[in-house]
Parts: structure tokens; C-alpha cells; sequence
């Protein structure tokens, strides 16, 4: 195992450590037994997830005198629903989990946004800990708190803030990974870059390659640095009420408009539709003389290098889904009253809130880069 990494998300009383290590899931247990009362644990997990390595948390587990109790779900998106949530809860409730017991998730931020959401309402707020599998899980999901589901109205229109007690992320996981996973992670990498960190934005261009290969220095880097900056985002600004959170957004707008567009499938994965809306958040910022056109080149050149699509038509959205496309938006939870926040950016690593956007000008701009 490598020296593990600690990051402190600093939330005062529901503050709790992120463990990175290359093979950590062999202390995973002894890392999880002071989290929880039960030596019985219900680990949530999924149908890839669980096969390839559940027997090796199993291991680790009850080398530290904790039974495992594994809840096995459908893969992908779909699972973050009404009715996996509702069996969640049933089979959660059955194993007579206590609000001093720690549910764990183990698997992608589609396990641990519904597995963080179910802890967060069972016995009105039972404790969980996130054990992320996928690289946007580790670098993103898994820390801070934002839990939930979709619902046939959007993206994760039903959830709560509900803190994990710890982040365990073993990135020896992502070996198994598929490519197409691990250039959907990238996506929320390089988001961090282009919110507040232009040197972080180089070394992707520079490195991102060796990232996406997994070589392991790359890896570690990229999460670290992306676990740090998230973490000070979540201690600024927990629920989103002050304009700093909002910042992790940049791309999404556009991008669970895409996704809700093309039914939350396998067409397009989360992690590539906020590469295409933040694509389009760069190209509509210089549109509005905001951003140079040469960082939005940039950009663009950045993610097709890592294979990302960046152009909604890439995706199959057909050049009348503009209107469709802002109907979805207006379920953005950003909104408040008749104003729709967007992330725009100044250039990169100068994303901004702004709140002068007229839903009309977005959906011209959609409707003209749909054109092509
Ligand atoms: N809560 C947050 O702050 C936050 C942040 C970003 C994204 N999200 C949410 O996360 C979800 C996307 O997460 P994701 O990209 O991890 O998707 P995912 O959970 O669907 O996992 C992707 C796929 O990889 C498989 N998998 C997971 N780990 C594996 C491994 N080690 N080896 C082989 N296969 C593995 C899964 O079974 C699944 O098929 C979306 O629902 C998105 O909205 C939430
Ligand atoms: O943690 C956050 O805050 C984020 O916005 C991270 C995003 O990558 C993530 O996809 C999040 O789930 C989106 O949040 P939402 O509030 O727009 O649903
Ligand atoms: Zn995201």
C-alpha cells in the first residue's frame, strides 16, 4: 500500500477525513469499525462492482471483527430512483440498522448519491461512509454530502446534505475500470482547473494522458489535488447558499440538460455531458465577450484530447432540442424565483456565478451551435 493521503473536510461536528491510498481497501475495515456500533455492516454496492471485489472487502472487514451484509444493486444511473431507494430502505430497515451504525456505499456516485440519500432519511439520518469505486467517484461524489435521486421531472431533484463519516477511496480499485468510466471521471478532474486553478488546468494538459492510463503518480496527483479543492469548496460554503458551491456546478446546467434530453442512460454518462456543457459554458461565455475565444478553444481541445465529446450533436441531440433543452433546465436546483444562475468563465480558472442570463439568449445559443 502507499502512503496514504488524508484530507480534512473541515465541517465542524460532521467534519470527516478522505483516505486516498493506492491499496487501502485492506485497511478499509480497520478504518471503518470506530465509524459505527454494529459489527454487522451493510455495504451497498453494485452488480460490476460487487463481483470484482467484494470478496477483497469482505477480507478486510472481518480481519477487523465486522461482518458484511452486501446489498447488491442494478449498475448505472436508473438505480438512483423512487423504487430502488424504497427496497434500499425496506432491505436497510430489515437488517435493523441503527442511527449509530454506518451504512457503507461501495461503488460509483450512482451507489453512493442513493446509498448517502437513504442514510440520510432511515431513521431520520442514520451514518454512512463512502467507499468510492470509480474515478468520479473519488474525485468528486463521494465527498460532501450532496445525496440523491432522479426523478422523471430531472437530475437529482429529490435528496439531501447528509455528510458521510468518512471517505475511503482505494484507487488500486480503478484497474477494472472501463476507459469510457475513467474518461467520465476526467471530466469532473479538469472542471476543478477551469473553476480556480488555471496551473492545475497545465499539468492536466501536460499529465492527463497518464491519469487516463492510471499510471499511478498521475492518479494520485489528480485525486489528491481534486479531493483537496472540493473539500475546501464543501467547508465554505456546505449548501450551496453563498455563491462558492454553485462553482462545482459549472458545466452541469448544460449537462443535466443533456442527460435528462437523452433519458439518463448509457447514451451519455454524467462525467461526458458536464464535459459538453462545460464546453458550452466556455463557448457561450466568449459568445458574451466574457471569456477570450482562445481559452474556449482551449478547453474544447483539452477534453476531445481525452476523448470526451464536447459538442451536444456528438450525443445525438437533434437540432430542435434547444427549447427541450432549457424546458429541462428550469428544474436546475440553482433556481431561485425567475433567476437561473449559469458557471460562466472569465477565461480559465475564472468561473464566475452569473445571474443575468435570459433563458431566451441560452436557448438561441443552443439552438445556433445545434445548427452547427
Ligand atoms: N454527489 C455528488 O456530489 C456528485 C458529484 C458528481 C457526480 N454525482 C453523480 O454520480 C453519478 C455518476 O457516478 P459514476 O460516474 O461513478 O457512475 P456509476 O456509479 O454509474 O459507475 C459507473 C459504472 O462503473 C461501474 N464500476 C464502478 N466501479 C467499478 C470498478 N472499480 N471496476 C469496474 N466497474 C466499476 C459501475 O457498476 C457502473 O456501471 C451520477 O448520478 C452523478 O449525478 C454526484
Ligand atoms: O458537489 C457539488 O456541489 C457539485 O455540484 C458536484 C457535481 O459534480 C455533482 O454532479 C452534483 O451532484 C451536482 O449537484 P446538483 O445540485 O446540480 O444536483
Ligand atoms: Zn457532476
Amino acid at each position: 500500500m502507499t502512503q496514504p493521503l488524508i484530507v480534512p473536510v473541515a465541517l465542524g461536528d460532521r467534519g470527516y477525513d478522505i483516505h486516498v491510498a493506492d491499496g487501502l481497501l485492506a485497511r478499509a475495515g480497520a478504518l471503518v469499525a470506530p465509524l459505527t456500533r454494529s459489527r454487522r455492516i451493510a455495504v451497498v454496492t453494485d452488480e460490476n462492482v460487487w463481483p470484482l471485489h467484494g470478496a477483497a472487502l469482505r477480507r478486510s472487514f472481518e480481519a477487523a471483527g465486522l461482518g458484511v451484509h452486501p446489498l447488491v444493486l442494478g449498475p448505472g444511473e436508473a438505480s438512483k430512483s423512487f423504487t430502488v431507494l424504497a427496497d434500499l430502505c425496506d432491505a436497510l430497515l430489515a437488517l435493523d440498522i441503527t442511527r449509530a451504525d454506518a451504512i457503507v456505499a461501495f461503488g460509483g456516485g450512482v451507489i453512493g448519491d442513493l446509498t448517502g440519500f437513504a442514510a440520510a432519511i432511515l431513521k431520520r439520518g442514520t451514518g454512512f461512509v463512502q467507499m468510492p469505486t470509480t474515478l468520479l467517484a473519488m474525485v468528486d461524489s463521494s465527498v460532501g454530502g450532496k445525496t440523491g435521486i432522479n426523478t422523471a421531472a430531472g437530475k437529482n431533484l429529490v435528496g439531501a446534505f447528509h455528510q458521510p463519516r468518512a471517505v475511503i477511496a482505494d484507487t488500486a480499485l480503478l484497474a477494472t475500470l472501463p476507459p469510457r468510466e475513467r474518461q467520465a471521471g476526467y471530466a469532473e478532474i479538469v472542471k476543478y482547473g477551469l473553476i480556480n486553478d488555471p496551473a492545475f488546468f497545465d499539468w492536466c494538459e501536460a499529465q492527463g494522458r497518464r491519469v487516463l492510463a492510471l499510471e499511478p503518480d498521475a492518479v494520485a496527483h489528480a485525486v489528491a489535488q481534486s479531493c483537496r479543492a472540493k473539500a475546501a469548496v464543501v467547508a465554505a460554503d456546505e449548501r450551496e447558499t453563498a455563491d462558492v458551491r454553485a462553482l462545482l456546478n459549472l458545466g452541469h446546467t448544460f449537462g443535466h440538460a443533456l442527460e435528462a434530453e437523452t433519458g439518463f442512460g448509457t447514451a451519455l454518462l454524467h462525467g461526458e455531458a458536464v464535459a459538453i456543457g462545460m464546453a458550452q459554458a466556455f463557448r457561450f461565455s466568449a459568445a458574451r465577450g466574457l471569456c477570450p475565444p482562445a481559452d474556449a478553444e482551449r478547453v474544447v481541445a483539452h477534453l476531445a484530447a481525452a476523448g470526451l465529446r464536447t459538442r451536444a450533436a456528438e450525443a445525438g441531440i437533434t437540432a430542435d432540442a434547444a427549447p427541450r433543452l432549457v424546458a429541462h433546465m428550469l428544474h436546475d436546483k440553482k433556481k431561485l424565483g425567475d433567476t437561473l444562475p449559469f458557471i460562466l468563465a472569465r477565461g480559465i480558472g475564472q468561473a464566475f456565478v452569473a445571474k443575468d442570463v435570459a433563458l431566451a439568449e441560452v436557448e438561441r445559443f443552443l439552438a445556433d451551435e445545434l445548427r452547427g
